[in-house]
């Protein structure tokens, strides 16, 4: 099955899906050494991000979350991909500036569920339901 959604980032990505309705903050609320969630408030917190497919609804905090994003993927700790329900410039940023594919305003969002297994295409906008 397959879900349309806009292109933000560029690339290919596959993995599982870790889900959040709740915005991430990348300074203070994600560890860039180990990708876990830090913000103790954050319905995520002690959850591991690294090598996921991050779906949350956007960013929020720092503008210094782009660069948090772009340590994360240098210490390869990053998600594999982003989708968030509504883009925005920190996210955006992080995302393309460390070629993590990204997406946003998915057609549909039942089907994005934790541990679904997805690939996201950062060029068409399409993601892929695997599992
Ligand atoms: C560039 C900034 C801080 C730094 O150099 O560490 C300012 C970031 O401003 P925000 O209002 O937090 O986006």
């Amino acid at each position: 099955m397959k879900i349309k959604s806009r292109p933000i980032a560029k690339g290919i990505a596959k993995g599982e899906l870790i889900v959040s309705n709740e915005s991430i903050s990348f300074l203070g609320g994600v560890n860039p050494d180990n990708g876990e969630i830090i913000d103790s408030k954050h319905p995520l917190k002690g959850k591991i991000i690294k090598d996921k497919v991050l779906f949350i609804p956007g960013g929020k905090g720092s503008t210094v979350g782009s660069y948090v994003i772009f340590q994360m993927k240098k210490n390869n700790t990053a998600p594999k991909a982003i989708i968030c329900l509504k883009a925005e410039p920190i996210i955006a940023t992080g995302a393309i500036m460390s070629d993590i594919p990204m997406v946003d305003s998915p057609s549909s969002t039942k089907e994005l569920i934790d541990k679904v297994e997805v690939e996201i295409n950062g060029e068409t906008g399409e993601i892929n339901i695997l599992s």
